[in-house]
């Protein structure tokens, strides 16, 4: 073969090969076209599908794009909450809107309610959830399908009424703590926000409970600062739901607040993943210890507490969790189990300190179980007797359910008891301050009255009227662990001081405080706060009687 002939060979087989790579790039656009072709077809025909199924469902109109954003977002961050409620009055209580091409259905009905919440079909939690996810990661609150039993399985057993009477001492410990916290505004008067306060004493209770640390001094600093990490998590989370161009990772990679998801995604896991190492050595060296121990002494026999973290690291049952689903259910139980009763707490004083005739009944009911002592710790057996103080936090979480609107998957075209269809896509949304302000199941429901709770005043009240803790197979699993922690927390405090309201703050933009619990301005995140804070005074209880003047207690200025 000559050196022409062969060079002329490769060039056909060069030409050849060319000519085929380009077919084969060719075919390969081809069929990529045809799937991306497919999938927006199939995209498209879900999106008309939702569009007249949901037609039938009450709703404001929607605009192209955007849908109901606007009328979500109106007036920004701060009055979605506000802007939500005026939607479902005027529209539910089941509702359609469309954030973007996210259809939201939002149930209100006691009847929807009982059907969804206690389905074991409806279980998987939306897609909106996915935003919690690089967050919180793969714990309970996020997770669907068969994993949600496996983890309850696994979590449940941790909060059970045995454990929680472990724990009174701690719930104790830190009210008192709290207390001593307060004296410093009882001596200088003025007013201040609580609620930062009511975020540190709940997290602190829940890391030495829940997760079984010991805490050291100085350790408040590192809390009050992964309180406010989980206010950020929060706060994100509701970013990129009202924004929902930004529930896609790419789109989101575009956001200025990028970074400060990032860096909050860090510090949720450093701070958990030095929890679980102290815990982690403190076990190692405590088996050590015993060990050395049985060659000398006779082992004390001693009730082991098996809180969450202590049960998971045990020996045996160290298995039923691997090390990244560990730290997101400890970061998923420490944002739960915080954040909620430290807000339920800080809308209770608000209200206390608002009703300062609902705080004379709770103290009246302490001095009755008390006898009068104020530094009596609270005991097992004193709690269920505190009926006036529970219908308190319960109706507290009427008109202030702290975690508003929790949704599920629908996987499918949904039949609704009220007649509404629910489409296959859709975000099946629980809307808690609609169903528990529905003037059937609540007379005149903005007046703040805890006997509304009383066995008498609940007859005919469709038992799916109210829903705080949610109910059935996703129900709270921190229900009992909440609700004894905030009785030992407030009959702690009320029989050491009276709560009154601010004298010189002003509320939002300059306008008079709230003057009645129904004006206490909200704004939501994942969990809902007073906007602004909960502002209030503190006075000595010994001191209270002699000092309180009507004007105390019957027009309350601001909050
Ligand atoms: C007043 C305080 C509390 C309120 C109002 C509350 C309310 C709720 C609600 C409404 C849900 C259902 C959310 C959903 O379906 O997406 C829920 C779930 C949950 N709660 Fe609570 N909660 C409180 C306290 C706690 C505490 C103290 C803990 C932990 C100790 C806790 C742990 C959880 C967990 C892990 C879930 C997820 C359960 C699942 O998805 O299967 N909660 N809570």
């Amino acid at each position: 073969m000559t050196l022409e002939s062969s060079l002329s060979g490769r060039g056909v087989h060069a030409g050849a090969g060319a000519g085929l790579g380009g077919a084969l790039l060719a075919a390969a656009v081809l069929a990529l076209l045809v799937l991306l072709g497919r999938r927006v077809a199939r995209a498209l025909d879900a999106f008309a599908h939702m569009r007249k199924v949901a037609a039938d469902i009450p709703g404001p109109p929607a605009l192209p794009l955007v849908g109901n954003l606007l009328d979500v977002v109106a007036g920004g961050d701060d009055r979605i909450y506000a802007n939500l409620c005026s939607l479902m009055e005027r529209w539910g209580p089941t509702v359609r809107l469309w954030l973007g091409p996210e259809l939201v259905v939002g149930v209100a009905d006691p009847r929807d309610v009982e059907y969804l919440a206690t389905s074991n079909e409806l279980i998987d939690k939306s897609p909106f959830y996915g935003v919690l996810e690089p967050l919180l990661g793969s714990g309970l609150s996020c997770l669907g399908g068969q994993e949600v039993r496996r983890h309850r399985k696994i979590v449940m057993p941790s909060l059970h009424l045995d454990i929680l009477h472990d724990f009174l001492d701690t719930f104790q410990a830190e009210a008192l703590r709290f207390a001593r916290r307060l004296e410093r505004h009882a001596d200088d008067g003025r007013d201040f926000d609580v609620a930062p306060l009511c975020v540190e004493y709940s997290l602190a209770a829940a890391l030495q409970t829940i997760m079984s640390s010991e805490l050291q001094d100085g350790d408040a600093e590192e809390h009050r600062a992964f309180g406010g990490v989980l206010q950020s998590a929060m706060d994100l989370f509701m970013y990129r739901v009202w924004r929902p161009w930004f529930l896609h990772d790419a789109l989101f990679r575009l956001s200025g607040r990028r970074p400060e998801y990032v860096r909050t995604m860090k510090a949720l896991n450093g701070f958990t993943e030095g929890i679980i190492a102290r815990k982690r050595r403190k076990l190692s060296d405590r088996r050590s210890g015993e060990g050395a121990e049985e060659t000398t002494t006779t082992p004390t026999p001693r009730r082991r507490r098996r809180a969450f973290l202590d049960n998971i690291l045990d020996d045996e049952a160290g298995a039923a969790l691997s090390d990244l689903e560990l730290r997101d259910e400890v970061k998923t139980l420490l944002c739960t189990g915080s954040e909620t009763s430290a807000s339920t707490l800080s809308f209770v004083l608000a209200v206390l300190a608002l009703r300062q005739d609902v705080q004379a009944k709770v103290v009246q009911e302490l001095d009755d179980v008390f006898g009068g002592d104020a530094s009596r710790p609270v005991t097992l057996a004193e709690l269920p007797h505190l009926q006036y103080l529970e219908r308190v936090v319960k109706e507290t979480l009427r008109l202030f359910p702290v975690l508003p609107f929790f949704t599920r998957r629908c996987p499918r075209d949904v039949r609704l008891p009220s007649g509404y269809t629910a489409p296959l896509g859709a975000h099946l949304t629980f809307f808690l301050p609609a169903l528990h302000t529905c003037p059937r199941a609540w007379p005149e429901p903005r007046r703040f009255d805890p006997d509304r709770f009383l066995t008498e005043n609940s007859c005919g009240r469709h038992p799916f009227s109210y829903l705080p803790f949610s109910a059935g197979p996703r129900n709270c699993v921190g229900q009992r662990y909440a609700m004894m922690l905030l009785k030992v927390e407030v009959a702690t405090l009320l029989r050491r001081y009276q709560i009154l309201p601010a004298v010189d703050a002003p509320g939002p933009q300059g306008s008079p405080g709230p003057q009645d619990v129904a004006d206490l301005p909200i704004k939501v995140t994942l969990v809902i706060a007073v906007k602004g804070g909960v502002r209030i005074r503190v006075r000595r209880r010994a001191a209270a009687g002699a000092e309180a003047s009507d004007d105390d207690v019957t027009s309350g200025p601001s909050l």
